[in-house]
């Protein structure tokens, strides 16, 4: 299992997550969810460890390194100039000394250019081919920071299937969405950050308060704002 225990992460004299407690179990999806600036990435760094400067303790519980058994999908994938699609993907398994498999398979789902040259995809193919990174490297934890964000509708319900299907594998899988509805159809549980603090942890059972719970009290006040600037005719 991941887990995080009490994680605290200041920039400058700024704390953007004070003492957070979540654990991620093999063969769970688990959801992060939280408004523009909760910390969500945040947290999903100091995790990976891309972050090394937080406080409290985030590890794996047999005691493998994070690094070694979990794939981050960064919310904006980044990939060096001039390396083609294939080479990205060849390049992530050489590094950690895995052989190179046939894309074929999996790009027959993703069906990505996979010879040119990957900056010049589109977001959503750049976030196609990252996935495909992690997808080939069989992950013990998935860590994805917006999955869907960017993806076409098809492709939107590809990942939907994939991620259930390799949480039937065992892989613990961890995602950030503003999508609640692909969120409560897929998670096992969901953690809801508000300002860098654990609001609420839900489990599966006591999803259908989410939507009130998240966006009943704060969209009335928003309604109230919005009549003093825009009133009803
Ligand atoms: N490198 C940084 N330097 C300074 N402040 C940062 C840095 N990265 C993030 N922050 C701040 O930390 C807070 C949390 O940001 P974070 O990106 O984790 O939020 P988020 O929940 O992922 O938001 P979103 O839903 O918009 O992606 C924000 O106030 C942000 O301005």
């Amino acid at each position: 299992m991941l887990s995080i225990e009490g994680l605290g992460k200041d920039f400058g004299n700024h704390t953007v997550l004070h003492h957070v407690d979540l654990n991620l179990r093999p063969g769970t999806l688990h959801g992060l969810v939280g408004s523009n600036g909760a910390g969500k990435t945040t947290l999903l760094h100091c995790l990976y460890g891309l972050h090394a400067d937080y406080r409290g303790a985030v590890h794996e519980t047999s005691g493998q390194s994070i690094r070694e058994c979990t794939g981050l999908l960064p919310y904006e994938p980044y990939f060096y100039p001039r390396i083609t699609g294939r080479e990205y993907v060849e390049f992530c398994l050489q590094a950690r000394g895995q052989p190179v498999p046939s894309l074929a398979g999996w790009n027959e789902l993703l069906e990505l250019p996979l010879n040119q040259y990957a900056e010049d995809y589109s977001a959503g193919m750049k976030k196609k081919l990252a996935l495909l990174a992690l997808l080939v490297q069989n992950f013990r934890y998935l860590v994805l920071d917006e999955p869907f964000n960017g993806l076409d509708l098809s492709a939107n319900l590809l990942l939907m299937e994939v991620l259930r299907r390799l949480r039937q594998q065992g892989t613990g899988i961890l995602l950030t969405s503003h999508l609640l509805g692909s969120l409560t159809e897929l998670c096992d549980e969901i953690t809801v950050l508000a300002e860098g603090r654990v609001l609420r942890h839900y489990p599966a059972t006591d999803f259908a308060r989410l939507p009130t719970d998240l966006l009943g009290q704060l969209h009335q006040q928003k309604l109230e704002a919005l009549t003093a600037l825009l009133p009803l005719a």
